[in-house]
């Protein structure tokens, strides 16, 4: 197998570390380039064994997949470079968030297979939830499911879905990391120095994830079981709710979403 990896950032590094880790392939078939000669990428192939090249010929010979794993804004570059040398066999997978499989085709002049995934970095720990749409022509899905499976759950969507998926998973655990963030912040406003207030958000954080990991209960029973009637968390809960915590979420989702929404216009013009 040979996957080649247009950009080596944070969500390509999840995938093919996660992908090397859980042996679905060798390091020896991935490989990578970015836009620059960087010192992560020489890392990565010291550390992980992986093939580093910025020869576009050599590196789309023969390629099962090419991964598009730049920003957006970076695909017109990224496309030159893939352009002269994609193969009939080589399937098309993008990461990038908005840009839709039609201005992929454009771009590449391409008719070969294309899926949009939307992961997020939990890859790295084998806990991404991927949304993946295909093309009509991208017929072979069960290799690139087993591929991803091994870094996360898939859950197959059309494509104009992906805004919302992208909103509540690709960019979801950014929104959580940013409440744990808060959470810190808050603990220090109440007294805690910035080492405790650290600490006992981290503990605090990765006990409920096992909780919610090795637990049946829902997360609403989970809340129940610690609170106590008129006690402290019934208390703390009841302000939460006046501040309008739903709403807050609510609002925050869908502007990921239309963010997305105007990613893929913007393309368009
Ligand atoms: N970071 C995340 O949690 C997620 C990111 N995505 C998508 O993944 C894509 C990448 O995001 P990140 O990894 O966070 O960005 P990043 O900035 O960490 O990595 C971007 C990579 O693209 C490379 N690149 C730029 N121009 C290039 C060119 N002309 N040729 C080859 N490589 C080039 C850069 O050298 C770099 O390695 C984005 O499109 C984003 O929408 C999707 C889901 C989650
Ligand atoms: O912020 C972004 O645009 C990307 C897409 C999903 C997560 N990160």
């Amino acid at each position: 197998m040979k996957i080649v990896f247009y950009g080596a950032g944070n969500m390509a590094s999840a995938i093919f570390i996660g992908m090397i880790e859980n042996r679905v392939v060798e390091p020896s078939d991935i490989y990578l380039t970015s836009r620059s000669m960087q010192e992560k990428i020489m890392f990565f192939k010291e550390k992980l064994g992986v093939n580093v090249s910025y020869d576009d010929q050599e590196l789309l010979k023969d390629a099962d997949y090419v991964i598009l794993a730049s920003k957006p804004q970076s695909f017109p570059a990224v496309a030159e470079r893939i352009r002269p040398y994609l193969e009939p066999k080589t399937k098309v997978v993008s990461v990038m968030a908005g840009t839709q499989i039609k201005t992929i085709r454009r771009e590449l002049k391409t008719e070969n297979p294309i899926a949009r995934i939307m992961p997020n970095t939990n890859a790295m720990v084998r806990h991404s939830v991927n949304g993946i749409s295909y093309s009509e022509n991208f017929t072979d899905r069960d290799e690139l499911i087993e591929l991803m499976e091994s870094f996360g759950t898939t859950v197959t969507v059309g494509e104009d879905e992906m805004h919302n998926i992208t909103a509540a998973t690709g960019s979801g655990s950014a929104f959580l990391y940013y409440i744990y963030e808060m959470y810190a912040e808050s603990l220090m406003e109440l007294g805690f120095d910035e080492e405790e207030a650290m600490f006992l958000t981290r503990n605090l954080v990765i006990g409920a994830g096992k909780m919610v990991e090795d637990s049946e209960l829902s997360f609403s029973d989970l809340r129940k079981n610690i609170t106590s009637k008129h006690g402290t968390t019934e208390a703390g809960l009841n302000a939460l709710d006046g501040e309008g915590l739903k709403k807050i979420l609510i609002t925050t989702l869908n502007a990921a979403a239309s963010r997305s929404e105007e990613l893929s216009q913007d393309e368009e013009e």
